[in-house]
C-alpha cells in the first residue's frame, strides 16, 4: 500500500497555487507507486480566500477543509505536514507556529531572515523529532541527481575549475510588491539567489572529493534599490579549496538570466551548459572538448517535466522521510540551509542589507493567528 501524506496548505498566494496543483498529479505519471500525496486542509488569513483556493484548484477531490485562520489549520490533527507558502518575512513565525502544534513542515524559500531564525528552527524540530526542510525544488528533479551522477562518479568534465550558475528576472519596482517591500523581506538575494547557490552547493559542497567542507573564501557585491533600498543585483564569489574550484553566483530582479546558458559548470575536459530557466531547468548540455584536431564531442540530455510545474519532486522526497521516520532530508538537510543562511548574513553584513528589526527577531511569538 502506498503510504499517503496529508498535506496542509498555508497560504493561498501563487506558490501555493502551484504547489497544490502538483500534489494533485497522479504519482504514477512519473513512475511513483509508494507515495500517494492528499491535501487535507488550506489556510488563509481569511476563510473565504481558503474557500475559494479548494473551489477554483481542488475539482474531483473530496474533503479538504478550509480555515480561516493558519492557527486552525496547524490544529487539525488530519494534517500530517504543513507547507508554509507566505512571503518569506513570515516563514520563521509560520514554521515555529507549525512546529509547536508538532506538525512537520516543509518552508518555502528563503527558510529564514537570518541564521539565528533558521537555527531556531532546526534545533525546536530536531529537539521534538519533527521534520523540516527549506523547498528549494530544483535540487530534487531527476535533472539535478543526474548531473551530479555524470559530474561526481562519473567524472564526466573531469576536474572541476569552475562554476558559474546565474539567475535573474525583471521584476516591476513596486513598493508594495514583495519581491521589493523590505516589510517582506524583498530582494534578489532571498527570492532567488538561493538557486544559483543551490547550484553551486550541489556539485561543490556535495562533491565527494570536498568532503562536505564549507567554501574557504566568500566575497559579494550588491546593487540595491534606490526606491526602497533591496538588493537588485547581487554577486557572491566562493573559492572551494579542497577542489580547487572557483565559483560565481549571481542573481538579480533587474536583469534577465542568458537563456541559453544560465549555469556554466567547466573542468579540464569539457563543460557542462544548463539553459534558464534556473529553477526549472529541462535539459543540460555535455561537451567533451575535442583533442589533437578533433571535434568537440557534444550531447544535450532532456529531462522533460511530467506535469504542470515539478514541485511534486520534493514532495514526494518530503513523504518518503516522514514514512520513514526521518526528520531530516539525505538530499537538503536543515543543517545545510541553516549554514546557507549564514552565509546569506555574512553577504548582508558585507553589502550593509539590513531589513526591520520586526521581522530578524528571534524568540517567542504566538505565531500568525
Ligand atoms: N519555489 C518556487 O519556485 C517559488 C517560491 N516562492 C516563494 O513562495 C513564497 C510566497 O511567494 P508567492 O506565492 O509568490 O507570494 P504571494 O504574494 O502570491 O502569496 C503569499 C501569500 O502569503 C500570505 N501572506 C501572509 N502574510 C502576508 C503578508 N504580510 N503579505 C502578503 N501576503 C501574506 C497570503 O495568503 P493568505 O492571504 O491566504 O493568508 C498571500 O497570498 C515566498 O517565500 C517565495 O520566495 C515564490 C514563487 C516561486
Ligand atoms: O522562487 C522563485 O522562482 C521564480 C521567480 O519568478 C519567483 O519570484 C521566485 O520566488
Amino acid at each position: 500500500m502506498p503510504y499517503i501524506a496529508r498535506w496542509g496548505i498555508i497560504a493561498t498566494g501563487w506558490i501555493s497555487e502551484q504547489f497544490f496543483v502538483d500534489l494533485l498529479v497522479d504519482p504514477a505519471s512519473r513512475g511513483v507507486t509508494d507515495i500517494v500525496h492528499k491535501p487535507v486542509a488550506v489556510a488563509s488569513r481569511s476563510l473565504a480566500k481558503a474557500t475559494k483556493f479548494i473551489a477554483d484548484h481542488g475539482k474531483g477531490i473530496d474533503g479538504v477543509r478550509a480555515y480561516g485562520s493558519y492557527a486552525d489549520l496547524v490544529a487539525d490533527p488530519d494534517v500530517d505536514i504543513v507547507y508554509v507558502g507566505t512571503p518569506h518575512s513570515s516563514h520563521y513565525e509560520v514554521s515555529l507556529q507549525a512546529l509547536k502544534a508538532g506538525k512537520h513542515v516543509l518552508c518555502e524559500k528563503i527558510l529564514t531572515i537570518n541564521a539565528a531564525q533558521a537555527r531556531h528552527l532546526a534545533d525546536y524540530a530536531k529537539s521534538h523529532d519533527l521534520f523540516i526542510m527549506e523547498a528549494v525544488w530544483t535540487r530534487f528533479f531527476p535533472l539535478s541527481l543526474e548531473l551530479r551522477k555524470k559530474l561526481h562518479d562519473e567524472n564526466a568534465i573531469g576536474a572541476i575549475r569552475r562554476v558559474t550558475a546565474d539567475v535573474g528576472f525583471v521584476a516591476v519596482p513596486d513598493i508594495k510588491s514583495r519581491l521589493y517591500d523590505p516589510f517582506l523581506a524583498g530582494g534578489a538575494l532571498f527570492d532567488v539567489g538561493v538557486y544559483p547557490m543551490a547550484w553551486i552547493q550541489m556539485i561543490c559542497y556535495h562533491h565527494p572529493e570536498n568532503k562536505k567542507s564549507p567554501p574557504s573564501m566568500i566575497k559579494s557585491s550588491m546593487v540595491k534599490s534606490r526606491l526602497t533600498g533591496v538588493d537588485e543585483s547581487t554577486v557572491i564569489t566562493m573559492v572551494w579549496d579542497e577542489l580547487h574550484i572557483i565559483s560565481v553566483s549571481t542573481c538579480s530582479i533587474v536583469v534577465d538570466s542568458p537563456k541559453d546558458c544560465a549555469i556554466r559548470v567547466q573542468g579540464d575536459r569539457g563543460e557542462v551548459i544548463i539553459p534558464s530557466p534556473t529553477y526549472r531547468p529541462v535539459k543540460f548540455t555535455i561537451r567533451i572538448y575535442g583533442s589533437e584536431g578533433k571535434e568537440d564531442d557534444v550531447k544535450t540530455y532532456d529531462f522533460p517535466i511530467p506535469g504542470p510545474m515539478g514541485f511534486f519532486w520534493e514532495a514526494d522526497a518530503v513523504a518518503r522521510d516522514i514514512r520513514d521516520g526521518k526528520i531530516v532530508d539525505d538530499n537538503y538537510s536543515i543543517e545545510e540551509s541553516v549554514s546557507l543562511m549564514e552565509r546569506f548574513d555574512q553577504v548582508r553584513q558585507e553589502n550593509g542589507l539590513k531589513y526591520p528589526a520586526e521581522i530578524e527577531f528571534v524568540g517567542e511569538s504566538d505565531g500568525i493567528a
